[in-house]
């Protein structure tokens, strides 16, 4: 068996030659359909649209991607094309809870946000938006949650866009990208979002770019609709707007996910799921390294951001923002 694994999934090299005969490492964007023809399997990141253009005609019969996010698979045409594709629900979830932690942190140190008075709109309560939930309510904020597709399920709890725009100081957005339907989220931010808007909020986006409308929300910037934004993910990546990187509070290179925890989560649920498809024995074991010997402060905030303050990986960003993805590719892997 030939499996495609994308050169930086990391702490999957021992499990998978053990399970396949001839496994081939490349960058995400260099799987092609020359490469991926006579493959049974790719095991992908973000970074490789799988769709016709890659697949027609290939041997291939599964897809795991070890990400939470699979906009970049062409989910109709697997069906129609009889390939079974799974991603990693949940797998970095912690490590974007503690990219909002440490957010919400820094807008009460520098932007005079009291938290514990402050409203926080959650768009999209799934894996993460739920764990920022718990971490708001713990910070004792007033939170308000909307999630059409779950409230049209009969759950209760949630409240419209609108609410969240008359009434909340921070908005973040949890949705997956959907670019149609019902439930469409691609540019769910968009001009008509921030006219509706009240208090002025701070918008964070680790969802995806496309959620949010770009032009929108300079004009947004601009024109004081919104008082800042704090966003890790970009439309047109690693192509991003560059006006928008220096106008918001915080920007990051699509990494609020990237933790070793979160990455070590999602190499063994995608290794789980091959091994489902193709009747293997799961013998593997994948961890996270030992956590390194740091001396953290008692004090509970200032622990959190010598944890991970995401100024840092927007400093480097600002810097150097044509290196968008080699950010990525290098991340040194932060630890929840
Ligand atoms: N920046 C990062 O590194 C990073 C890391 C992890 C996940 N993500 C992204 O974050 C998003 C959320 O991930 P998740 O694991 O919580 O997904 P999830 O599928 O568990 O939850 C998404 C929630 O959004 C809701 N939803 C769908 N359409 C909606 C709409 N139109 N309006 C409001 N809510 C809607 C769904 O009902 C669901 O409850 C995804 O886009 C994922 O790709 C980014
Ligand atoms: O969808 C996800 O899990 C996240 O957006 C994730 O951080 C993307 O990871 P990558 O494709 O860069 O490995």
């Amino acid at each position: 068996m030939k499996v495609i694994v994308d050169n930086k999934i990391p702490y999957i090299k021992e499990a998978i030659e053990a399970l396949a005969d001839e496994v081939v490492y490349l960058p995400g964007k260099e799987i092609t359909p020359e490469v991926v023809k006579d493959a049974d399997a790719l095991i992908t990141r973000t970074r490789t649209r799988c769709d016709r253009t890659l697949l027609a005609g290939s041997k291939v019969k599964f897809i795991g991607t070890a990400t939470i996010g699979f906009d970049h698979i062409d989910t109709a045409y697997c069906h129609e094309a009889g390939i079974t594709w799974s991603n990693c629900p949940g797998c970095n979830a912690g490590a974007v809870e503690q990219y909002l932690h440490s957010s919400l942190l820094l807008l009460e140190q520098e932007k005079s946000i009291k938290l514990k008075d402050a409203c926080l709109g959650i768009v999209g309560v799934g894996h993460v938006g739920s764990r920022i939930q718990q971490l708001a309510e713990r910070l004792g904020m007033r939170v308000l949650l909307n999630d059409p597709p779950r409230a049209d399920h009969g759950e209760k709890g949630f409240v419209d866009l609108r609410t969240l725009a008359c009434e909340c100081d921070i908005i973040t957005f949890h949705t997956p990208l959907e670019r149609s339907g019902k439930y469409q989220t691609y540019h769910l931010a968009n001009e008509s979002f921030f006219n509706q808007l009240e208090k002025k909020p701070y918008i964070i986006n680790t969802s995806r770019g496309e959620v949010i409308e770009t032009e929108a929300i300079l004009n947004a910037l601009a024109t004081g609709k919104i008082s800042g934004a704090i966003i890790d993910v970009w439309e047109n990546e690693p192509n991003i707007n560059l006006e928008l990187l220096d106008k918001v509070f915080i920007g990051t290179p699509h990494i609020a996910g990237y933790s070793a925890d979160g990455k070590a989560n999602a190499t063994r649920m995608v290794l789980e799921s091959f091994c489902r498809f193709f009747g293997k024995e799961m013998k593997f074991s994948i961890v996270p390294p030992e956590q390194p010997h740091v001396l953290y402060d008692s004090n509970e905030n200032v622990r959190q951001l010598q944890m991970y303050n995401p100024h840092l990986d927007c400093e480097v960003l600002r810097t150097h923002p044509e290196t968008f993805e080699q950010l990525r590719s290098e991340y040194h892997l932060r630890r929840e």
